[in-house]
């Protein structure tokens, strides 16, 4: 920098320093002493002056810098998500609180945004614009849904489907890994509970895994035990037993006197399977709170998952390997590969909305694209790699009506060889009473007539009802379902 520069700089930061020392030292200087006019008014005496912040507020500064005619006017932040309207739909006006006590403060409240992220807006105004295809715009997740008419733009898709939210780009191979394994006791026998962490999105999917003939290490098994590769390698050179057992990485039964953990596949010398044995029955399930933790009778989600696990846990009768004449029996098994799609991957907030848009009327695959979401947005790929992880590639039996999951394990690398339909308890059991009817006198055997209290998820042993009727016609009639439809009050099955 030049020299006279450079003076006017000292001369400035001098300034400046000056300035600061008057606005912050302890006791006012002398105006003189800074060459400042003497006349000045005096100063109060006090031991400094008190603190004062800037009035120029961060957020707007950031909007400012980032997007030049924002003002904080154009952001409709507020205390609560009604203030602004307090009739709108379960909104509480909190401008008219009372405290009981009059003692008592205002409730400090949320400090909410009542409107879609900043983001989304930009972009929006870019697509109006003509300057950017982007996703459009979507209600803010806060904001009442104003009318059951009201239809919306889709929603950008949820972080819950396997293949949008990514923490990776989906170009980027898919890697699942079997975190932990444990033995789970259930009603129709022991599962192994595999938790799986991937780099596609950040769920923990899971597969419950039905192979109860690893426990036992008196009787040599006659298939290859279904067991994680990525549960059994090795991670590190310096892991323990303890670790890996800890994790899950043992055979047999875990116990204070049988510890032994396991090897990687590579040093195995697993049995290889023999023809007479089935494929392993598979089913992927998708999660659904509502079904399968709080008993909901608006779907079928927490009998299927129960079924799907008493299926495949049923004994499997084949010929005996040493002499053909004779038969053996080996435990069920397979797997219930469960992934935290909730909703068909909408999300439960958006299925919650979606079930008061389906009691004014509207079906699920109508609600779903009323919430600006498609019909179906889940996706089977982290299924396919769990089930490659748990060497169940080379052909498996899948207890699925949906044609989708069928297609998309096939796309996967994943054999079908047969579809074992999920037939709906409920209509099951309509269908025996019906067989029943016309046989009378003679006693129709019903396998739901075994089952007792206890032995689903939930405590029930099937769910019925309208709701759940109309949920199935739909799966039907306008996703292919591959379902020969039987409802309630139907004799020929083709009303309602
Ligand atoms: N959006 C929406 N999702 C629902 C509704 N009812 C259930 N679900 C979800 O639907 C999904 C059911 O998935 P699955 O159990 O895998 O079964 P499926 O795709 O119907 O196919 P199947 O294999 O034939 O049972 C779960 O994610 C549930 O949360 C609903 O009314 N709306």
């Amino acid at each position: 920098m030049p020299p006279h520069h450079g003076d006017r700089c000292i001369e400035d930061s001098l300034a400046d320093l000056a300035l600061l020392d008057m606005l912050t030292a302890p006791a006012p200087p002398d105006p003189a002493a800074l060459g400042l006019d003497v006349n000045m008014k005096p100063q109060k005496k006090h031991h400094g002056y008190k603190r004062r912040d800037a009035d120029l507020d961060p957020l707007l500064l950031a909007a400012a810098a980032s997007y030049g005619h924002v003002t904080r006017n154009h952001y409709a932040h507020d205390f609560f998500p009604a203030v602004g309207d307090p009739h709108a739909e379960g909104a509480y006006d909190w401008t008219k609180w009372q405290p009981e006590d009059p003692q008592e403060r205002k409730p400090r409240l949320k400090y909410v945004s009542r409107q879609a992220p900043r983001s989304q807006r930009v972009k929006q105004e870019g697509k109006e614009n003509g300057t950017a295809a982007s996703e459009p715009l979507r209600c803010a997740d806060n904001l009442p849904l104003s009318s059951a008419k009201t239809t919306f733009a889709p929603a950008p898709p949820t972080a819950t489907t396997a293949t949008s939210s990514s923490l990776l780009p989906p170009s980027a191979e898919l890697e699942v890994k079997c975190m932990a394994r444990t033995r789970v006791p259930t009603p129709h026998g022991p599962i192994f509970l595999h938790l799986y962490h991937n780099n596609r999105d950040n769920k923990e999917h899971l597969a419950i895994v039905v192979d109860s003939a690893q426990l036992r290490e008196d009787v040599p098994p006659l298939a290859p035990p279904i067991r994680s590769r990525s549960l059994d390698a090795v991670w590190s050179d310096t892991e323990t037993d303890v670790e890996r057992i800890t994790r899950g990485a043992y055979v047999g039964r875990l116990s204070q006197n049988s510890q032994m953990p396991s090897r990687p596949v590579e040093e195995r010398a697993d049995p290889t399977s023999i023809d007479t044995i089935p494929p392993p029955l598979v089913r992927i399930h998708s999660e659904c709170f509502t079904g399968e933790t709080i008993g909901s009778m608006r779907c079928d989600c927490g009998e299927q998952l129960d079924e799907a696990i008493r299926q495949i846990s049923q004994p499997i009768t084949i010929p005996s390997p040493s002499d053909p004449s004779q038969t053996v029996t080996i435990p069920g098994r397979g797997a219930v590969v469960y992934l935290r799609q909730e909703g068909r991957g909408i999300g439960l907030l958006s299925k919650i909305r979606a079930y008061n848009l389906q009691d004014l009327g509207h079906d699920t695959v109508t609600a779903n694209l009323m919430l600006g979401h498609k019909a179906d947005e889940r996706g089977y790929d982290i299924a396919g790699a769990i089930l490659r992880d748990l060497g169940l590639d080379g052909g498996v039996r899948l207890l699925t009506n949906n044609p989708d999951k069928m297609q998309a394990l096939e796309k996967e690398g994943i054999r079908v060889v047969e579809r074992v339909p999920m037939v709906p308890r409920s209509w099951q059991r309509r269908q025996h009473h019906k067989l029943g009817a016309a046989l009378v006198g003679v006693h129709v055997h019903h396998e739901a007539d075994e089952r007792e209290k206890g032995v689903t998820m939930i405590g029930m042993g099937e769910v019925y009802g309208e709701d759940l009727d109309k949920y199935l016609r739909t799966k039907v009639l306008r996703m292919g379902h591959m379902l020969p439809l039987q409802l309630a009050d139907s004799d020929d099955g083709e009303r309602m």
